[in-house]
């Protein structure tokens, strides 16, 4: 997968030789459900249609720079943990396009032709909520308009759970309450950190990468995956640190900086 980074600078430099594509379109903020069928209803035309399979971001959170940092966006994984599940995914390309205040002040005709049209896109596939252009004014119901009927559009129906919306705002939630046992039925799998590994006496301290959010303080079943090895066990949430009891027989392989994956199953004692 390629990744190409865009912005308002980039612009001035049009792409010599912009093959035709299929883009998703979309924050994606831990690729639950709902945005894997925007994913895959995009790859499925561009196979059908064979054309090349896209995806376009933005960075950072919307929210962030529109809010002029008064909503601390708490993301549910980094931007590097997103390219690996969109490569996984089978896209092809994937736009990251710098979120700040003059992108956002783009009519939504300017991103449809100065994103869009000039990339190659042919067809956009997004879900019925996805927004774009200045205030948020262009919507999946004008796209076309916009486009001058120079595009295709897929309007991507609610994928929802026990009547609500999936939603990474709903994940969130989730996760601060320590909800991890339900997170599988929006995500589609356990919710999963990428840390590394500080030994610590009898413990490990695990230094979690960031723009990862942290479950509620408390103790939880986690399934801790290190290199080829994993295994499940207790894991403690406190102030903000994640500690993992040390087992003798682990001496010889735990090291300062091994990288670890821990999948949240389920909280067992909450602290409240
Ligand atoms: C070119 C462009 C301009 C935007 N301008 C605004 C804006 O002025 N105000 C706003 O609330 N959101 C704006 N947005 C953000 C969208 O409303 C939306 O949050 C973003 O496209 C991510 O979509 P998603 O949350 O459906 O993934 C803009 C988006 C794009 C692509
Ligand atoms: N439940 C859903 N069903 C169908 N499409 C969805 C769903 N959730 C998001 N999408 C689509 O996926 C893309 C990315 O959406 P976005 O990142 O805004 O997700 P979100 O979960 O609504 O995020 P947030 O809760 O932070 O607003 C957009 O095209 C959006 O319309």
């Amino acid at each position: 997968m390629e990744t190409i980074y865009l912005n308002h600078s980039t612009q001035n430099i049009v792409p010599s030789k912009a093959e035709s594509c299929v883009i998703a379109l979309g924050f994606f903020d831990g690729m639950h459900l709902g945005h894997q069928e925007v994913i895959e209803s995009a790859k499925r035309i561009a196979e059908e249609r064979q054309l090349r399979f896209a995806c376009m971001s933005f960075f950072p959170h919307p929210k962030e720079v529109l809010l002029s940092g008064s909503e601390k966006v708490q993301y549910l994984m980094p931007m590097a943990e997103k390219q690996k599940v969109l490569h996984e995914k089978g896209v092809e390309k994937f736009y990251i396009v710098e979120f700040d205040r003059r992108f956002a002040s783009l009519s939504p005709k300017q991103f449809v032709y100065e994103y869009l049209l000039q990339y190659g896109v042919e067809h956009v596939v997004a879900g019925f909520d996805f927004t774009y252009g200045y205030r948020g004014e262009g919507h999946m119901g004008r796209l076309a308009e916009d486009a001058d009927g120079k595009l295709d559009v897929l309007k991507v129906e609610e994928v929802g759970c026990k009547g609500q919306k999936i939603s990474s705002t709903l994940i969130r939630n989730l996760i601060c309450s320590g909800r991890m046992d339900l997170i599988e039925e929006y995500l589609g799998r356990s919710y999963e950190l990428v840390g590394k590994i500080r030994v610590n006496h009898d413990v490990l301290e695990i230094v979690i990468d960031p723009y990862y959010l942290l479950p509620a303080s408390g103790e939880y079943e986690v399934l801790v995956k290190m290199g080829v090895a994993e295994w499940v066990q207790t894991a403690t949430v406190v102030d903000g640190k994640v500690i993992l009891q040390k087992y003798d027989s682990q001496r010889h392989f735990l090291h300062d900086f091994t990288n670890v994956r821990l999948e949240w199953k389920r909280c067992l004692v909450p602290v409240l």
